[in-house]
């Protein structure tokens, strides 16, 4: 059995050069927030073994081989990085002893090797892009419809209202053109200048609100980030603004 080894936070254009290699992944559960818990599987078909970092970080090395050798493992796919073990203290030479190795080289895009820790920069600073470049996929987040404040529907357009279903990394404040259950969408994601409060909100562009019965959970897919969060004082002035919004999206999606 090949077992790919790491975090693999994101399922990244690293990570699927290991995937590739391998057979199963033992995924190493550090506070995930690209593609936490279960959402890996989303990108790979493979079996995977969670363990909790807080469950092994105290095994020595030896220790740690012992377990992966209960997994009928016989090759470990790691980068060239990987070190495991108490401290970090467990290098390939060590792994080596006990199993066949394929060491990946990093991979990079534009001289930058793609890390998790990279890909959160990026989504942080609106970059959505590049993130979705590094990632070989787009960013997602999942999440079920919330009660808003009644006002979209009524005075300017109507939007599901999105509660996290996990700890995903949110995105830089602002106006992002995305897709949600597939459909081109717009999501707002910041402090909302009607009541104060921090919201993530969808407008589906091509369908209205039969959505909500289609489905009660609702994977949001970023694809480009649009503008900033604005202060409106009126709702005319954001109502205005939230047509431009539209108007590029269209454009962008070509309806
Ligand atoms: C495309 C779009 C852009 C938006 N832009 C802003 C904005 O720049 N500033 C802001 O305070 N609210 C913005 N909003 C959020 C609105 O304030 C929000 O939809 C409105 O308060 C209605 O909320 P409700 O759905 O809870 O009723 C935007 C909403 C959409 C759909
Ligand atoms: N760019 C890359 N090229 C090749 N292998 C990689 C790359 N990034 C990670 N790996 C390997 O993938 C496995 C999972 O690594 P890990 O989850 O630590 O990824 P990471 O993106 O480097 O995370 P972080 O940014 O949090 O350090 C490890 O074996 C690691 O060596």
């Amino acid at each position: 059995m090949r077992a790919a080894i790491g975090g693999f936070d994101g399922m990244h254009l690293g990570h699927q050069a290991l995937i590739k290699r391998s057979d199963m992944l033992v995924v190493i559960e550090k506070g995930s927030n690209l593609t936490p818990g279960s959402d890996r599987c989303d990108y790979t078909n493979l079996p995977c073994k969670f363990f909790d970092l807080n469950d092994i970080k105290d095994l020595s090395p030896i220790e740690f081989i012992a377990i992966l050798k209960e997994l009928n493992i016989t090759k470990i796919v790691v980068g060239k990085d990987f070190r495991f073990g108490k401290n970090r203290s467990g290098d390939l030479d060590l792994l080596n002893n006990h199993f066949e190795i394929d060491a990946i080289e990093e991979v990079k895009i534009d001289g930058i090797g793609v890390h998790s820790r990279i890909i959160r920069e990026f989504i942080k600073n609106g970059e959505i892009t590049k993130a979705n470049r590094f990632l070989g996929h787009t960013y997602k987040i999942k999440g079920k419809q919330i009660k808003g404040q009644g006002l979209g529907g009524k005075e300017l357009v109507p939007t599901i209202n999105i509660n996290l279903l996990k700890n995903y990394l949110i995105p830089k404040q602002g106006v992002y053109i995305t897709l949600t259950n597939k459909h081109p969408s717009l999501t707002f994601v910041g402090t909302r200048s009607t009541d104060g409060n921090f919201s993530i909100e969808t407008h589906i562009l091509t369908k209205n609100m039969e959505l909500k019965i289609e489905t009660d959970i609702f994977k949001i897919e970023f694809l480009e980030y649009l503008r900033e969060n604005k202060k409106f004082n009126n709702l005319k002035d954001l109502k205005k603004q939230i047509r431009q919004d539209i108007l590029k999206a269209t454009q962008f999606f070509n309806i």
